[in-house]
């Protein structure tokens, strides 16, 4: 199966198993001397592949793998000192390890639809079994990271042979989990 351009290592090698007891875990940084760690104390949602330019993803690699847990359950544990803010400004208050630039957690901490929610990325746990990616989010942005825009249908035809349907933004389920809450807001839906 030609692969038009590399998607990540983890999609090219054709995912891991999903483990049905996978409950959590010790997500490490990439740095040989003194890694960060942090635990994750329970499941991870919504796992996906992102093609934005914002999430971490491993040298030459296309898409990142990114999940959510709720942030009550990440705890850093060893070297967090090495943890630096990448953005401020950003709605993911991402965490970066500043020696090998792994992300960590992001938490969303302003009043959003996904307030209380960190974004983490499950290739970095210790363990296997965690839950594989169920779409493919943002796939357009991947042109900004310099993918030629002539490869896009074959990256999307691909994506879909792999089972990941690819969208521009998030899936459907999570547009409308998103305007659900807009709309609540707002008023234009009852709360
Ligand atoms: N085209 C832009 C898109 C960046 C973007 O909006 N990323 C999303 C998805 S990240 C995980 O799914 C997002 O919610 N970003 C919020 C943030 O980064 O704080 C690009 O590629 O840069
Ligand atoms: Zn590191
Ligand atoms: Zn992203």
């Amino acid at each position: 199966m030609e692969i038009p351009v590399p998607l990540h290592p983890y999609l090219d090698a054709g995912m891991g198993k999903a483990s049905a007891t996978f409950n959590g875990g010790t997500l490490v940084c990439a740095c040989k001397d003194r890694p960060v760690r942090v635990r994750v104390s329970g499941g991870i949602a919504h796992n996906h592949a992102c093609g934005c330019t914002k999430c971490w993803k491993p040298k030459g690699a296309a898409f990142s793998i990114v999940a959510v847990a709720p942030h009550d359950s990440i705890t850093v544990v060893e070297n967090g000192d090495k943890l630096e803010i990448v953005d401020p400004t950003a709605l993911i208050q991402r965490h970066a390890c500043k020696e090998c630039g792994v992300h960590m957690y992001g938490p969303v901490e302003r009043e959003h639809p996904f307030q209380g929610l960190d974004f983490i990325h499950p290739e970095r746990f210790e363990e296997s079994g965690w839950p594989e990616p169920g779409f493919a989010a943002f796939v357009s942005s991947i042109i900004e990271s310099g993918v030629d825009p002539a490869k896009m249908n074959g990256v999307r035809n691909h994506l879909r042979r792999i089972g990941l349907e690819p969208y521009d933004c998030l899936s459907p389920e999570l547009m409308d989990f998103v305007a659900t809450w807009v709309a609540k807001k707002s008023g234009a839906l009852k709360q």
